[in-house]
């Protein structure tokens, strides 16, 4: 659906985008992951064709979003990050004014119900809260009934309840057929919605997988943590095979290692009849890849 290929953007001498290359299949979400100023939205305003690549190649649907730019904006909508309407347009108004912008757009009444948002539709933006501004820019980027959105940084600044509500519609508009290309630094968000994700750093591609490709790749994949009064020697936790550090904090002691520290771990225990109290083994997160990942 989404096909970019050595994309290179420098605003003046600043490279903000130095070899992009990655493709969106057709029905997935698709994640773009990274610090602050590392080329994400530069990325996904050249796709959108609202800027021009300085070289590379981009297709949507096979075509180019600079030259086929009307085409191209009937089938792909764009939530960007900082979108802001008139004070005093309401919902209604604004889905009304962005319907008109298309030949055959989406129900928007339809839409407003599935986005939560019949009920405030004669409520003017300005009185909106942060959570239903977000649920109106994404009815306005799916109300051309287009085949992929974009969206960038969806859930900053949104409320836990908000966050978890806007994924779950993300969720249901892949489910009608859509294909997602999101933005974001919320590892949670991408470690529960997309399929893929390009981590970009510096303006390029330092890693692209599924998300838990992404944590196979990290080095310590695994955390073992228990009281530090559990009598076992730190000679033996050092020895282990595949420990990577054994640290003490908070009256725990810290295992990091893999799942062959896990097995002998566990063995360990049982040679010398040690329970340890208040065990826990956690899985390499999403946030542990990200900063292996990124500088
Ligand atoms: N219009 C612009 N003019 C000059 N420099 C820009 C412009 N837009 C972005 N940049 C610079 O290009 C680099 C990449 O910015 P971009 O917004 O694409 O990154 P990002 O990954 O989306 O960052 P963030 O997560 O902070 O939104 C940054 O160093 C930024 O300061």
């Amino acid at each position: 659906m989404i096909e970019v290929q050595d994309l290179r953007k420098a605003y003046g001498a600043r490279r903000a985008v130095d070899g992009v290359t990655f493709s969106v299949e057709e029905g997935e979400i698709f994640g773009i992951l990274g610090p602050n100023g590392a080329g994400k939205t530069t990325t996904v305003e050249c796709v959108a064709g609202l800027r021009a690549p300085d070289t590379g190649r981009i297709r949507v649907a096979g075509l180019d979003p600079v030259a086929d730019h009307d085409r191209v904006t009937r089938l792909l909508g764009v939530q960007l990050q900082r979108s802001e309407l008139q004070a005093r347009l309401t919902v209604r108004e604004a889905l009304d004014l962005y319907a008109s912008f298309y030949e055959h757009p989406a129900d928007h009444r339809a839409l407003a119900g599935r986005l939560g948002l019949d009920a405030h539709l004669d409520v003017q933006f300005a009185k909106l809260s942060g959570g239903q501004k977000q649920r109106l820019f994404i009815a306005l980027a799916l109300i051309g009934d287009p085949r992929a959105v974009i969206l960038d940084e969806l859930t900053t600044g949104l409320d836990p309840r908000a966050r978890r509500d806007t994924w779950t519609l993300v969720e249901d508009v892949r489910a009608s057929g859509v294909t997602v290309l999101l933005v974001t630094h919320v590892m949670e968000e991408a470690q529960r919605l997309c399929d893929r994700i390009a981590v970009i750093d510096r303006g390029r591609v330092t890693a692209l997988d599924t998300p838990a490709g992404l944590i196979d790749r990290t080095t310590t994949a695994r955390t073992i943590s228990f009281a530090a009064d559990t009598p076992l020697d730190r000679a033996d936790l050092d020895a282990l095979p595949g420990t990577t550090a054994v640290t003490a904090r908070d009256g725990r002691t810290v295992v990091t290692g893999t799942d062959a520290t896990v097995d002998a771990f566990v063995r360990l225990l049982a040679r010398r009849a040690v329970t340890a109290r208040g065990l826990r083994i956690t899985d390499t997160t999403l946030d542990d890849a990200y900063l292996d990942l990124t500088s």
